[in-house]
């Protein structure tokens, strides 16, 4: 598989097409030319549409064909693994280390999808005031699915919309972020080899506010599936009407270091969590409540850790901190970290900005109204502040616009039954950071964190139509 210096094609109604528009994308860490993409026209992007309609209508894709389909994906994907990491790397900018993970962890999701292949059944309904009628539910596919999704994860988040929603039997259509699409095209490339009909899967690319407005605006469309910031979730709910979307949308989301934890183990991942990715993950763990006694302790500990953090090269494999996606991101970070210390926070390490590397940064003495403390920072910053009580922890998480997850560390098992019915968020993690993720869980926020559930057996039941029949038994 080649990946440098190659003008790459779009995969439309079961051609790779080239176009005259195409997209340059950089190498995220040493900004030397990576690839150049077609950009799709108006024409293509319709063309692409009119195709999957007719693979909806016409083209048979049977429960098992897709089985076998997805686990050919997997395995391809397997064998190809080195170079999907090597371009998450590069292309994304993502350490070397985490790509890896983030390449296994998209062969298992496509493996996850196509188990669900099997499971696709209704039910009876029980005829309990309805004598003279049987019913049942059938799960019948949506219809065409547009799969719109953010620069983070490249591989991964593409997969969690493309295999349940050919798992589900939905031909779908991927609009990846333009920076980061040579993997989607490279995707698409094994989809085709591994025998995806023709229509089913097919790549468009170009900006939100070309091809994206062109996806929401076609009404053959039946369902998004989108990945991305708040405020085109938002933008994305209100131009498609009444059809349906699943929105896994931003966060600032937090961990709460009780006095009862193993505060050295919390403080030890935390440093970790906190700057994975550089901080470009939507659970990143963004802001830190500890317990008032046990601050000093953690903050020394927890420093330590963050001094000893690599930024620099994605591709060594000791870097823990590479670069952010762009520039114009990590001055962006900068401007709110310098308004957090005019407005009186702490910067007690970080701060620092060399073009898109942003050195791992902790803040204190934070107050809400601060940008870092309620927006999604997605960087390499974490906020820590202290509480007295519980109650208080809870308020500080949920005194915010977003709810995707948050965590906690304690060692009282009360509080860890109680608490996930006191937080307002998707996902809550008993003693791990927020930032913790395996594929096969239920996985979304609430409030502007998005709604719906990602996760192949969730996604799926949200890209199947539940059809009700009623058959008449009367004699
Ligand atoms: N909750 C989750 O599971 C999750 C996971 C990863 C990332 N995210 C969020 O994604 C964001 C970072 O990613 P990003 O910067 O790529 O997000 P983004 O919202 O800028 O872009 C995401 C996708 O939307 C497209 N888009 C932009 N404008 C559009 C429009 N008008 N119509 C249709 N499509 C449009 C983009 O081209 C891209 O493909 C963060 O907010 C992060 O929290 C959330
Ligand atoms: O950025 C948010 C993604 O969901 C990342 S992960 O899949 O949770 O690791």
């Amino acid at each position: 598989m080649q990946t440098n210096q190659v003008k790459e094609r779009l995969l439309i109604d079961g051609e790779w097409v080239s176009t005259k528009e195409t997209h340059k994308i950089y190498n995220k860490f040493t900004g030397e030319l990576f690839s150049e993409i077609s950009v799709a026209s108006e024409e293509l992007v319709d063309r692409a549409v009119t195709a999957a309609v007719t693979a909806y209508k016409k083209v048979a894709f049977a429960p098992d064909e897709r089985y076998r389909v997805l686990m050919r994906v997997a395995q391809l994907l397997e064998q190809n693994s080195e170079q999907f990491a090597k371009m998450i790397a590069e292309e994304g900018g993502k350490p070397i280390t985490d790509a890896r993970t983030e390449v296994k962890r998209s062969v298992a999701t496509f493996q996850m999808a196509a188990d669900e292949t099997k499971k696709l059944v209704g039910e009876i309904i029980p005829n309990y005031n309805a004598q003279g009628r049987f019913l049942y539910t059938i799960k019948k596919p949506i219809g065409v699915v547009a799969a719109i999704t953010p620069f983070n994860f490249p591989l991964n988040l593409v997969v969690h919309k493309v295999a349940p929603s050919l798992a589900a039997g939905n031909p779908v259509i991927i609009k990846p972020a333009s920076d980061t699409s040579t993997i989607t095209v490279k995707l698409c490339e094994l989809l085709e080899e591994a025998g995806v009909p023709k229509g089913y899967a097919q790549c468009v690319i170009g900006s939100g506010r070309t091809v994206g407005e062109q996806l929401l605006n076609d009404q053959r469309i039946a369902h998004y599936t989108f990945t991305g910031s708040p405020g085109v979730g938002k933008h994305i709910q209100k131009t498609i009407g009444l059809r349906k979307a699943t929105l896994e949308l931003g966060s600032n989301s937090a961990t709460i270091v009780h006095d009862d934890a193993d505060v050295e183990k919390a403080a030890d991942k935390l440093a970790k969590m906190a700057f994975a990715h550089a901080g470009q993950i939507c659970i990143s763990v963004q802001r830190i409540y500890v317990q008032e006694s046990v601050l000093d302790r953690f903050m020394e500990r927890f420093l330590d850790e963050v001094s000893r953090l690599k930024v620099g090269d994605p591709l060594n494999p000791d870097t823990n901190v590479g670069p952010m996606i762009s520039e114009v991101e990590a001055e962006r970070v900068e401007s709110w970290v310098e308004e957090a210390r005019q407005e009186g926070a702490n910067i007690v390490t970080g701060g620092k900005r060399t073009k898109n590397l942003f050195s791992p940064t902790v803040i204190t003495n934070v107050k809400k109204g601060m940008k870092v403390v309620d927006e999604e920072l997605f960087a390499p910053v974490v906020t820590v502040s202290s509480y007295k009580t519980i109650e208080e922890a809870i308020d500080l998480i949920n005194d915010s616009k977003y709810g995707l997850q948050a965590g906690i560390y304690t060692a009282d098992l009360n509080l860890s039954y109680r608490i996930p019915y006191l937080l307002e968020v998707g996902g809550v993690v008993i003693n791990d950071t927020c930032c913790y993720r395996t594929d096969q869980m239920p996985y979304g926020g609430v409030k502007e964190s998005g709604n719906g559930k990602e996760g192949p057996a969730y996604a799926i039941q949200e890209l199947v139509e539940t059809v009700t029949v009623v058959v008449n038994i009367e004699e």
